[in-house]
C-alpha cells in the first residue's frame, strides 16, 4: 500500500506488542537534519509510549544515509546486547544519479547487517523526490516514518524473543 494511501502513524496500540526490557540503537542520519531530526523525534517517543525505558534507547548520529549501514554494525559488533537497530534518514534525489547509488547500497547494506547479526535493523530511511515529500513523511499528512520504523522493531523484537 503506497503511503498515499495510508498515515504512517496509524497503529493500534493492542497490536503492539510492549517493549519493556528490549534495547534499541537508533542510527540517524545528519544530511537533511531537520528531516531527520523529526524522524528520530518520532522513533524516540513511540518507543518511550510503548515502555521501552530512556536508558535502554543507544543513539548515534552518522554524516549521511550511506554511512547508515557501517553504523548498525558498529553498533550491533559493540553492543551486542542491543535487540534491534533503527536506522533514520532522508535522501532526496538530486540532479546526478547519486540518489540512485545512496539508496540501492543503504537498502542492501541494512538487509545484510541484520542477516549477520540476526537482529532486526529497520529501514527508517525517506528516499523521496523532492522536500516536499519529505516533509509529508516526517510528521506531515502522511505521518512520520520514524514511528513507523519503532513500531516495526517492536514487533520484530517480539518475534525474536519468541523464537
Ligand atoms: N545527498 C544525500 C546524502 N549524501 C551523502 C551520503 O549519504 C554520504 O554521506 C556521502 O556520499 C559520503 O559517503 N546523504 C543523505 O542522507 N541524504 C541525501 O540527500
Ligand atoms: C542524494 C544525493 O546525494 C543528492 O542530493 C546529491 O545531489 P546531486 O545529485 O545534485 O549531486
Amino acid at each position: 500500500m503506497a503511503t498515499q494511501l495510508k498515515n504512517l502513524s496509524d497503529f493500534s496500540h493492542t497490536t503492539v506488542p510492549t517493549g519493556t526490557g528490549f534495547k534499541f540503537g537508533i542510527v540517524v542520519a545528519e544530511w537533511n537534519a531537520a528531516i531527520t531530526g523529526s524522524l528520530y523525534e518520532g522513533a524516540l517517543n513511540t518507543l518511550k509510549a510503548h515502555g521501552v525505558s530512556d536508558d535502554h534507547i543507544l543513539s548515534v548520529t552518522v554524516p549521511g544515509s550511506f554511512e547508515l549501514t557501517v553504523g548498525a554494525e558498529l553498533l550491533l559488533s559493540k553492543q551486542p546486547e542491543l535487540d534491534g537497530v533503527i536506522c533514520l534518514g532522508c535522501v532526496i534525489q538530486g540532479e546526478t544519479r547519486h540518489f540512485d547509488f545512496i539508496c540501492d547500497a543503504v537498502a542492501q547494506g541494512l538487509t545484510n547487517v541484520g542477516i549477520k547479526h540476526s537482529k532486526p535493523v529497520i529501514f527508517g530511511v525517506l528516499t523521496t523526490d523532492n522536500q516536499e515529500q519529505a516533509l509529508d513523511r516526517s510528521g506531515g499528512k502522511h505521518g512520520n516514518k520514524g514511528d513507523e520504523a519503532a513500531i516495526t522493531a517492536l514487533k520484530m523484537a517480539e518475534l525474536a524473543a519468541s523464537l
